[in-house]
């Protein structure tokens, strides 16, 4: 998989050198391009943004510098994605299907947002997503971005060494995950639950699939499937 960002804070990401994804992009599971936009602008003063038509506060991102950062950027087999607070909510089920695509380009506004032509400009050649993390607003989209690349990443085949250990994560199998213990079995006066402790692998499983359903109950009754 390749991944773009655009943004006009570049040294934001240098963190994605580091950690799982970096191990990632030195195997070659994952490139990475991180790219300013203000690269794709003449002026004097590298200028992204301007002033709304129709009046109100704030600036909003100018259509040009990202029209040439996505010509230079684009395949017809990319999808963009665009974080916004008006977007479609992220969930762990999106992570797995981008996870499977082969060409992420992540447009990071600031300000008021882009101008909204570039979005549709785009939108003629290749699939846009726009994607919300949750009904809050960011300053820009670099933070969104950030946390969807990690989801994503570590989706993508071959990044995390045990695939087994992203199958019993919460909102994998539309629940959220039960509790984890490890050494000490008594830590404060606190025990370990003994079945976790008895080798009664089905029991185990049993006891595991029930405090799922007892969290999300609990925590997101959303998410609960019909009748449980
Ligand atoms: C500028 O981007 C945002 O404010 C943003 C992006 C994604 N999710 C949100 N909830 C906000």
């Amino acid at each position: 998989m390749r991944i773009d960002i655009l943004t006009i804070f570049p040294d934001f990401f240098g963190v994605l050198d580091i950690s799982l994804l970096g191990k990632a992009r030195e195997r070659g599971i994952i490139e990475l391009g991180v790219h300013d936009l203000r690269d794709y602008t003449h002026d004097r003063h590298r200028t992204v943004d301007d002033t709304p038509y129709g009046g109100g506060a704030g600036m909003v991102m100018r259509p040009e510098p990202w029209g040439e950062a996505l010509d230079a950027t684009l395949t017809p087999e990319t999808v963009v994605i665009v974080p916004s607070p008006a977007g479609v909510p992220f969930t762990q089920a999106a992570a797995r299907e981008l996870a499977q695509e082969k060409h992420l380009v992540f447009t990071c506004g600031r300000y008021e947002g882009i101008d909204q032509r570039v979005i549709d400009y785009a939108a003629d050649t290749v699939r846009v997503r726009e994607i919300s993390l949750g009904d809050y607003v960011l300053n820009g989209g670099e933070v969104a971005t950030m946390a969807m690349i990690e989801a994503i990443g570590r989706l993508v085949p071959g990044v995390v060494g045990n695939p087994e250990s992203l199958t019993e994560e919460s909102h994998e199998n539309g629940l959220l995950e039960y509790p984890s213990y490890t050494k000490p079995s008594t830590w404060r006066e606190r025990s370990v639950p003994p079945v976790l402790l008895s080798g009664n692998h089905k029991a185990i499983a049993d006891w595991r699939y029930e405090q799922q359903l007892e969290r999300t109950r609990r925590v997101r009754p959303d998410l609960l499937p019909d009748g449980e």
